[in-house]
């Protein structure tokens, strides 16, 4: 779709949102000056023109939502109400897109008064132009609507339609997803540190053979178990390894701080976390 006359307004451009306009900036598919956004900080606004590119940014929400197509809800949950009241009654006939945790979609029909509402859990490395996001759409989308939540989240990553009763478990494995990696990849070269390597050279080679492993699950090289496999010879270092893992119940720990997001994304929703 034609999307070089889209106007889209950020109410809240803190993190999330930098990651997404300046994706989008980066990616050549939209230009700085087709992005508004707001926020009351003032670190906030300077960070997100320093990283986004993109200078029209004030701290009215109203005004920033009148002259836009599409408004994208960027701020906390626990400010989407306060939010929301605020911009509904220049929001009649414009697309809302939220990508607040937990907050359900029956919510924004609320707030809004009308189901013209698609709900996104996009990441932060969308940044880089390797996002992954997944969406639900509203009872009154059009079938427009979605080309254009494509067109915003796919020039920066891969996305997904789902049911929204998943959006939990999206939040807790793609949402919060890059966190983990991150933790990841801290922990792994702060081990090759203990064995010996330079902290730099350490760092960079486990975050580089993340970013290799990642591109052969996505490029279909083959399963996990059968990469997993591949560099497994018998008996050698990487079985070594994988015992260990699994005495340490590696699998079982990430079940379990999955389930921990999943359960406060619930929780966000208004929702009672499920029982383990
Ligand atoms: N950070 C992440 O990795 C992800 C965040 N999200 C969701 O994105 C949303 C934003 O998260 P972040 O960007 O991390 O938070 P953030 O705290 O970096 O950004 C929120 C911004 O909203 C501003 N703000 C607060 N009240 C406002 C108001 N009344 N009007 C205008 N601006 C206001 C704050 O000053 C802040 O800069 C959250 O709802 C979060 O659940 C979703 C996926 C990933
Ligand atoms: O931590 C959070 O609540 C947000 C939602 C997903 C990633 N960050």
């Amino acid at each position: 779709m034609d999307t070089s006359k889209l106007k889209i307004t950020f109410i809240g451009a803190g993190k999330m949102a930098t990651a997404i306009a300046g994706g989008l900036v980066k990616s050549g598919k939209y230009t700085p000056n087709q992005f508004t956004a707001t926020d009351k900080s003032e670190a906030s606004r300077e960070h997100f023109i320093e990283k986004s590119q993109v200078t029209n940014i004030i701290q009215d929400n109203i005004q920033a939502s009148k002259f836009s197509d599409v408004i994208i809800l960027a701020v906390k949950p626990q400010q989407i109400e306060e939010v929301c009241k605020e911009i509904a009654e220049v929001c009649h006939d414009k697309l809302i897109i939220s990508i607040a945790a937990g907050t359900k979609l029956e919510t924004f029909y609320k707030l809004f008064g009308h189901k013209r509402i698609i709900r996104v859990m996009p990441n932060t490395p969308m940044m880089v132009g390797i996002g992954a996001s997944a969406f639900s759409m509203g009872e009154q989308c059009k079938e427009t609507d979605k080309d254009i939540c494509l067109s915003i989240f796919s020039p920066v990553g891969k996305i997904h339609q789902v049911e929204e009763r998943h959006m939990d478990a999206v939040t807790a494995v793609s949402g919060s997803g890059p966190a983990y990696v991150f933790q990841f990849i801290k922990a792994l070269a702060d081990a090759g540190v203990q064995q010996g390597l330079q902290p730099e050279v350490s760092l960079d080679l486990a975050a580089q053979t993340v970013l290799g492993a990642a591109m052969m699950v996505s490029l279909n090289q083959g399963t996990p178990e059968e990469l997993t496999k591949a560099v497994t010879s018998p008996n050698g270092t990487t079985y070594a390894a994988l015992c260990c893992m699994e005495q340490l119940q590696f699998k079982e720990t990430i079940y379990k701080f999955v389930e921990a997001a999943a359960n406060r994304s619930i929780e966000l929703g208004g929702g009672k976390p499920k029982q383990a």
